[in-house]
Order: structure tokens, then C-alpha cells, then sequence
């Protein structure tokens, strides 16, 4: 079922399928829905799936605000997204950007969260220097984005070494990815960045301790940075596991799909 959703003064895009509990899955920066419908079949035979195009992406608006995209403004409108469905409790899966606010969803609203699960995710920058250089360097990014254009974004994008091990994808899924990425808007992926990018949100580092909901933390073992990450974040957690899929980098879901599909299956069943 697809909706356009109408969310305190913003269309949201969503698609929704399968049936069980509910699995509210978040894409991640120059993502879309589309990114888990390669999962959709064996997704939808254990979960009733929700998975909206988050501000700026696929077919959601691209406010011109970017203070619209923010991490507060994002949570109120996940949560209206839930309530809206009618979702009083769900898992909550989330990608990279999609998993640093589901982990800020998680704890905001943790009475609304079941289990999460964080792909590639962080808490954000600890320090305020941290933040003021990236927001500096996003800023950037996003200037290049609005000059450029998507197309030229796309083709840098791809090159940061975070996403090196994505060269051995399959032909078909890396252009998938790259289709995926290439029909962005600029000024969504602008504001993204400018509202929502990991220098813009606070930093919920000193909050770790508080979640008491099953966590599962999931990294790829060729991504030094976020494996690295993820370990702090799991010794500052209650109840957090964290997996390393073996031969992966920033991206196991398009990377080592059956491994990740198998983890995150059994942890949330
Ligand atoms: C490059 C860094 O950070 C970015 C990496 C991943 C995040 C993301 O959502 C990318 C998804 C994708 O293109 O597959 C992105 C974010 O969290 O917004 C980060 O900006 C880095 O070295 O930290």
C-alpha cells in the first residue's frame, strides 16, 4: 500500500506491506523506501513494514527550511507518521542517518519502540568542535550538491572511502544504489544535510545509558570507523548486541543481504 501522508504541514511518501508486528524501517542519507525492497518478500512474511521516505528524499518533501529537517522536528514526524497508522509499538530498523534518528526516536519516545535495530549508526559527534567542523564541511557538501548537481554529487559520493568496498558489488546492485542516489533532488539532499546531518543533532552519547530496549548494533567488518563506533556505543547500552558481518563495509544490507537478513530476522522474531 502506498500513502502520501500529510504530517504537520509536510507530505510525507510511504510505503507499507506485510503483516505481524510492525517493522518502521529508515533509509539513510541520498536513500529512499526503495533501498529495502530487495527484503520486501521475506520482510513481509514476518512484519507488517512502514517505511517512509524521510524529508528531502524520494517522493517526501523538500522543505526550504532546513531547520524543517531537523532531528526535533523529524521525531514529531515519525511519531505522527505511527500515529497516523495507527502503531502504538514498533521495531524500528534504521540505516545509517535513518539509524541515528531511530536511535534518537528510541530515546524520546521509548515507550513506542519494541527493538531496534542500528545499521552503520552513531549518536552523533561528542564534542562541540566536532559538530562545528562538520556542519562546516556539510555546508560545503551542500553548496556542491546546489552548484553541482545530483549527478556530480553522486559520482563524489561514491568515492569516499567509507563506501570503497561497494566497487566489488554486483554490477546490477551497484547501479541500483546509484539510480537509487541519482533521482534525488538537490535541494533535498541540501537541506538534509543542513538540517538533519550528523554535525547538525545533538549528540546523544551522554543518554546511552538510559535505552533499555533490546538493541542490535550492525556494522560491516570493513568499516573500521563505525565498527569502532558501534563497540563504544554497545559498552555504554544496557542491552545492546553488536554484530560484524564479515567482508562488509558502511552498507551490509546491499552488501552481505542474506547475513543481514538472517541477523536481523532472528533478533527481532
Ligand atoms: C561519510 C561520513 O558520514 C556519512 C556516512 C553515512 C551516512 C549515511 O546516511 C550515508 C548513507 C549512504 O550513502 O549509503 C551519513 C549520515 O549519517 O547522514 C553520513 O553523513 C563519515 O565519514 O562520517
Amino acid at each position: 500500500m502506498n500513502h502520501m501522508l500529510s504530517i504537520r504541514g509536510v507530505t510525507y511518501a510511504a510505503v507499507e506491506f506485510g503483516s505481524g508486528e510492525s517493522l518502521l524501517l529508515l533509509h539513510g542519507f541520498t536513500g529512499s523506501k526503495a533501498v529495502f525492497q530487495p527484503f520486501r518478500e521475506e520482510w513481509a512474511s514476518h512484519f507488517r513494514c512502514i517505511v517512509p521516505d524521510l524529508l528531502g528524499h524520494g517522493d517526501s518533501d523538500a522543505p526550504l527550511s532546513p531547520v524543517r529537517y531537523g532531528m526535533a522536528e523529524t521525531l514529531r514526524d515519525v511519531l505522527a507518521i505511527l500515529d497516523t497508522l495507527e502503531v502504538k509499538q514498533t521495531h524500528v530498523l534504521g540505516y545509517s542517518m535513518g539509524g541515528r534518528i531511530a536511535l534518537a526516536f528510541a530515546l524520546t519516545y521509548p515507550e513506542r519502540v519494541h527493538r531496534l535495530v542500528l545499521e552503520g549508526a552513531s549518536p552523533g559527534l561528542r564534542t562541540d568542535d566536532g559538530r562545528t567542523s562538520r556542519r562546516a564541511s556539510d555546508e560545503q557538501l551542500a553548496q556542491f550538491i546546489e552548484t553541482e548537481g545530483v549527478q556530480a554529487f553522486v559520482e563524489r559520493w561514491e568515492s569516499i572511502p567509507l563506501f570503497a568496498s561497494q566497487r566489488r558489488l554486483p554490477e546490477d546492485v551497484f547501479l541500483n544504489q546509484r539510480a537509487i542516489r541519482s533521482q534525488q533532488r538537490k535541494e533535498g539532499l541540501a537541506g538534509s544535510l543542513r538540517g538533519i546531518g550528523t554535525g547538525q543533532q545533538p549528540s546523544y552519547w551522554s543518554r546511552l545509558h538510559e535505552l533499555r530496549i533490546p538493541t542490535l548494533l550492525v556494522t560491516g567488518e570493513l568499516d573500521m570507523k563505525f565498527t569502532q563506533i558501534n563497540e563504544q556505543m554497545a559498552a555504554c547500552m544496557q542491552d545492546a548486541t553488536h554484530v560484524v558481518i564479515q567482508d562488509a563495509g558502511h552498507t551490509p544490507h546491499i552488501e552481505k543481504p542474506s547475513d543481514f537478513q538472517r541477523i536481523v530476522v532472528e533478533f527481532l522474531r
